[in-house]
């Protein structure tokens, strides 16, 4: 992307910025022939017309040779395109993930009550469900007893029966009320669990190192507390409610068939170890199955949401219609899987299920035999009928609560393996400067620095800088040097790998991190984001128990006072989603207010002022000025014209200083800082 943003027009250039696979087919060429279809292709591609100066410069890149045709190239862009962004999605994905019985344990251990009460109601209930059809067992036999009365004497009493009607009239009504509590003890529990397993998670990713988020999309992490969190928690429920309720039916239901025929009970289990090794082998392939699609399902709301998310973008370069196609694509292979992993679940329980009706079918037919014989009374074969069925329904359940049960394990696993990762041990310390003291003196003392991401790119080289105090100092040089890493450090996003970066002389590994970024710090970025909350809300980001006046004297300071009191809901107005409702300029002049409203010491400025017109670069660079009084200052310069009156100007290359001194002394040297500022000048 580098090489060819320096050939390109600043139009491809875009181009390839907001379209990364694009980079990825990279050709070689001299030839004006072979890059005439190219450059048309592009602009089929893009529906409009593009500039490309590029074309006949011959790049040397590493790549690929590409003859193509106009459509094709068009084709094979489009395709590369969506494939490398959910690639990457798939690496994540394709990480094992695992859900202990302690990890478990420790999620219920809190809300554990619930569960006990919950258990010994399913468990009554199951108990009352195996003691029903020994009571219709009863009542069949009085009633035959009834009948055989009323055939020999002419009339018979309805006596004998009234015990066994009140004690299932009775069986019934605990049953509902028990089923009452298990149910709402078992929501309770899994909602708190899902509270739990969502508080615990975000909490851990608010305090993971930036390193972590370097590598992970923020819309598969959103996909991980939310919908795999409501899958965890809905099966859970589903699992302990059904699972230990058919369970402890079905152990109970043997237990009652022994009672009434040990013979044909035992006729009956004979099958039961072929059912479970069924279920135990296609549990193994359904769990596969079950992780692939709840993956894919996580693609697709990934591709969705960034697309969304970037909605601009996505208008700006008029491709709705691939990011629908590559959301359909995504959508459509979860289906596919979702489709296979029903199929497999109805499949293992159709077969079941064949399995179980023919145990019925074999009592009935081995259970007359015992009848005829007098071994076994009419009433009795009907009792172990109904409780035969009792165990066939459970088990049938049991397969249809064992697939729920494997989503809910893949889910509480996805969750759980997040939530797991911890921040480097060297991450925070205790060390804080009282306030009064603060000098604000920073100096970075032979610093050395890669990305953990990109561990073979160093960008920072032996970097020697010293801000003193009260000073403003400003970084400068070519794009991608390291200047805003420089502050990534100092904010401690990341930690040097070799040397160390002082405050006040003090090595700032040992300082507690919250202080330094919420007290000392104040960072007014390039691009400031908002929160979707009222003006008076994001200024008091910056110091959360600032008080109205603090707020309004931060915006005093930082030139937004007037243009806030000139909306009808002055400090109280939404400022939409990133800040969307207001101009760039605006944005600015808030995140200044919101950086001084804690008073920092240190102020750093990755200078913000280029985007903006020359009225709204006045007023932010106003701001700035009077922010800037009285504290240590660290600007990152982009445009040269703004730094003029700093106390020193660092030139960064190569991941050090190799320049530093004031503005007109640089000059006089005529040397980078010279040529930097030359061809600045030629560009305005
Ligand atoms: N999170 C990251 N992971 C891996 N590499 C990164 C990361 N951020 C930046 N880099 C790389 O580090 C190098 C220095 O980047 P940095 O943003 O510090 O440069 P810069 O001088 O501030 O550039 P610019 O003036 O364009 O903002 C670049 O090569 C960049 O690609």
């Amino acid at each position: 992307m580098m090489i060819l943003s320096r050939c390109c027009h600043s139009r491809a250039f875009n181009l390839f910025l907001f379209k990364p696979a694009i980079n990825s087919l990279v050709f070689v060429s001299k030839k004006l022939s072979t890059f005439t279809p190219i450059v048309n292709s592009i602009q089929v591609f893009l529906r409009r017309p593009f500039h490309a100066h590029l074309v006949l410069k011959p790049l040397r890149l590493s790549g690929l040779a590409l003859s193509i045709s106009a459509v094709p190239f068009a084709r094979a862009v489009e395709c590369k395109r969506g494939s490398s962004r959910v690639d990457h999605l798939r690496q994540i994905d394709a990480r094992e993930a695992h859900l202990s019985l302690s990890e478990l344990a420790s999620l219920i251990a809190p809300h554990s009550l619930w569960l006990v009460v919950a258990v010994v109601a399913a468990f009554m209930t199951a108990l009352l469900n195996i003691q029903i059809p020994l009571f219709l067992g009863e009542l069949i036999d009085a009633m035959a007893e009834i009948i055989k009365e009323h055939s020999q004497l002419g009339a018979a009493s309805l006596a004998p029966i009234s015990p066994v009607v009140m004690k299932l009239v009775a069986s019934y009504a605990a049953q509902a009320g028990l089923t009452f509590i298990y149910i709402t003890f078992l929501s309770v529990l899994g909602e708190r669990m899902a509270a739990d397993l969502r508080k615990r998670l975000f909490n851990r990713l608010l305090h993971l190192d930036m390193t972590f988020f370097d590598g992970e999309k923020t819309a598969e992490l959103s996909s991980r507390l939310n919908v795999d969190v409501q899958e965890f928690k809905s099966s859970f429920k589903v699992t302990i409610a059904q699972g230990l309720r058919t369970l402890a039916q079905v152990v109970g239901c043997m237990w009652s068939l022994c009672r009434i025929s040990p013979r044909m009970t035992l006729f009956t289990m004979a099958v039961l170890p072929v059912i479970i090794s069924i279920g135990a082998f296609c549990g193994l392939l359904l769990r596969s199955l079950s992780r692939r699609a709840q993956s894919q399902t996580a693609i697709a709301s990934t591709v969705s949401d960034e697309a969304l998310s970037n909605i601009r973008t996505v208008r700006a370069f008029a491709m709705e219609g691939e990011e629908m196609r590559l959301f359909s694509r995504e959508v459509d292979k979860g289906t596919l899987l979702h489709e296979a992993l029903g199929a497999g679940i109805g499949l293992f329980q159709g077969g079941s299920n064949l399995l179980l009706n023919g145990i019925v079918v074999s009592v009935l037919y081995g259970g007359s035999g015992l009848i005829a014989t007098g071994k076994l009374s009419a009433g009795d074969l009907m009792s172990f009928l109904v409780t035969a069925q009792t165990i066939q329904k459970s088990l049938a359940q049991l397969s249809i609560t064992f697939g729920i049960a494997l989503k809910g394990y893949t889910a509480g696993a996805r969750v759980i393996q997040f939530a797991q990762l911890v921040p480097s041990e060297s991450y925070n310390g205790e060390m804080k400067i009282p306030y009064h003291t603060l000098l604000g003196e920073i100096a970075f003392e032979n610093v050395d620095f890669t990305y953990p991401s990109r561990p073979e790119h160093i960008v920072l080289n032996g970097l020697d800088l010293k801000v003193p105090a009260g000073q403003v100092v400003a970084l400068c040089g070519p794009s991608g040097e390291g200047k805003s890493t420089i502050v990534s450090l100092l904010e401690r996003f990341y930690e040097p790998s070799t040397g160390k970066i002082t405050l006040d002389g003090k090595d700032i590994t040992g300082m507690n991190v919250q202080w330094l970024r919420g007290k000392v710090i104040g960072l007014i970025s390039q691009e400031p984001v908002l929160f979707a909350t009222s003006i008076a809300e994001n200024i008091r980001y910056g110091a959360p128990g600032a008080s109205d006046h603090e707020v309004e004297r931060a915006a005093r300071l930082a030139n937004a006072h007037s243009f806030i009191q000139s909306f009808p809901h002055g400090y109280n107005t939404i400022v939409g989603e990133r800040g969307a409702q207001l101009s760039g300029g605006e944005r600015q002049r808030i995140a200044i207010a919101r950086a001084l409203v804690k008073d920092p010491p240190i102020l750093i400025l990755d200078e913000a002022t280029s985007a903006l017109d020359t009225e709204s670069e006045r007023l932010v660079r106003d701001a700035l000025d009077t922010a800037m009084r009285g504290r240590t200052v660290l600007i990152i310069a982009h445009r040269l014209s703004t730094i003029h009156n700093a106390n020193k100007i660092c030139v960064i290359r190569g991941g050090r200083v190799v320049e530093e001194g004031t503005h007109d002394e640089l000059l006089k040297k005529k040397s980078i800082y010279a040529a930097l500022v030359a061809a600045q000048k030629t560009k305005d």
